[in-house]
């Protein structure tokens, strides 16, 4: 079993978890309320800022080209690609997307970019890749079995989103799990377990994103905005 395939294996339950959640059901019915709708598009138009600058530490500690082009596209990506399944929510929640832009980042997706961040500011490039796979590995996951469960007609008010991640443009968990593949080849086992760790780590705050936006998540108690 390759690396990657053990750390997906470990992370079953999570993604089984996370294929469950409601506001993940909720995609697939099309049921969820306005407001969890707009709180997911505020909390991640910051989450994928943050993403975005991983991507750049990751090219700074990049020691070949190939490594630079596939982080390189990946930043395109986010900032071309990657605003469709948001404009998706706004028009059924009935919003601009640039009314939903600066928001202050509430504790779960607080404590995910603190994450990957740390990950990304202290490890390398293997650190990097294990950290952020989870974030296309599961949408994947997510958009391809609600195109079994749902098969949505064009009316169905999350047809883009789903078929954005089920059988759209992202493709870059392939690339990266053969990057890290490579990597752990030359690894030991405490060095590995690491990379678990972080995997396993980033999995369980994808499930905490949707939660956080489906209970419109925030601060205990309100004082100065919390930013990244
Ligand atoms: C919390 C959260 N997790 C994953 C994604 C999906 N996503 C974000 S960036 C990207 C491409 C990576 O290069 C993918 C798949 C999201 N939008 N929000």
């Amino acid at each position: 079993m390759s690396f990657s395939q053990e750390l997906r294996k470990q992370a079953e339950p999570i993604f089984q978890a996370i294929m469950e959640h409601p506001f993940v059901q909720g995609i697939g019915k099309g049921d969820l309320k306005k407001e969890q709708l707009i709180h997911y598009v505020k909390q991640d138009f910051e989450y994928l800022n943050a993403f975005m600058k991983i991507y750049g530490l990751a090219i700074s500690k990049s020691s070949n080209r190939r490594d630079i082009e596939l982080f390189n596209n990946q930043i395109s990506f986010v900032l071309h690609s990657e605003i469709h399944p948001h404009n998706n929510f706004c028009e059924v929640a009935g919003v601009k997307y640039e009314d939903l832009q600066g928001f202050p980042v509430a504790p779960s997706a607080h404590h995910y970019i603190r994450h990957m961040l740390t990950v990304a500011q202290q490890g390398d490039i293997a650190d990097i890749l294990a950290v952020l796979l989870p974030c296309p590995w599961t949408y994947v996951e997510i958009g391809k079995k609600l195109l079994e469960e749902v098969n949505p007609d064009s009316a169905h008010p999350f047809y883009d989103w789903i078929h954005f991640y089920g059988d759209g443009p992202m493709t870059v968990t392939t690339p990266f799990c053969q990057r890290l593949d490579e990597i752990a080849e030359t690894l030991n086992e405490a060095q590995k377990e690491k990379l678990m760790e972080y995997f396993l780590l980033s999995c369980q705050l994808e499930y905490k994103f949707w939660d956080m936006a489906y209970n419109l998540e925030e601060w205990p108690v309100k004082t100065l905005e919390v930013s990244v």
